[in-house]
């Protein structure tokens, strides 16, 4: 059980750690909070949070990879070296797929919800 404790500390370290250092990683918080807040306000299905929480997932996930294979390149290839840079460009591109998949999938949960309350107001 302590070493299972311990564990967990460890791993809230890293994520305070990503916190900290990585202005893309808080950017991404704020964004699941609101997203959150929205979901909560639009009333959205169960199904539709599914959705959402594979998407903040998946995004806060590689967003973690990918600083952790930033730091690991840093490490074993601190100088210029082309393979260094294309393997970040790389690490990059996955969470740019990952932010991609979760913003389209907010368009196709919030939006109709969104135009429904406009055309109601209106
Ligand atoms: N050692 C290296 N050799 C060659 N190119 C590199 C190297 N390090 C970085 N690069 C290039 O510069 C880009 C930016 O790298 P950098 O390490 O600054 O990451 P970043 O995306 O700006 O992240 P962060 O701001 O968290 O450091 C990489 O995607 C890569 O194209």
């Amino acid at each position: 059980m302590k070493k299972l404790l311990r564990s967990f500390g460890y791993a809230f370290k890293g994520l305070v750690y990503a916190t900290a250092t990585q202005l893309n990683f808080r950017i991404h918080l704020v964004a699941t909070v609101l997203v959150f807040i929205v979901g909560f306000l639009l009333q959205i299905s169960l199904e539709q949070w599914n959705w959402i929480a594979i998407s903040i997932c998946l995004v806060l996930v590689t967003e973690i990879f990918n600083t952790m294979i930033e730091t690991l390149v840093d490490l074993v290839s601190p100088g210029y070296n082309e393979k260094a840079g294309r393997i970040k460009d790389m690490s990059a591109a996955a969470v740019v797929i990952a932010a991609l998949f979760a913003l389209i999938t907010a368009l196709i949960i919030f939006s109709p919800k969104l135009l429904a309350l406009i055309n109601h107001a209106s």
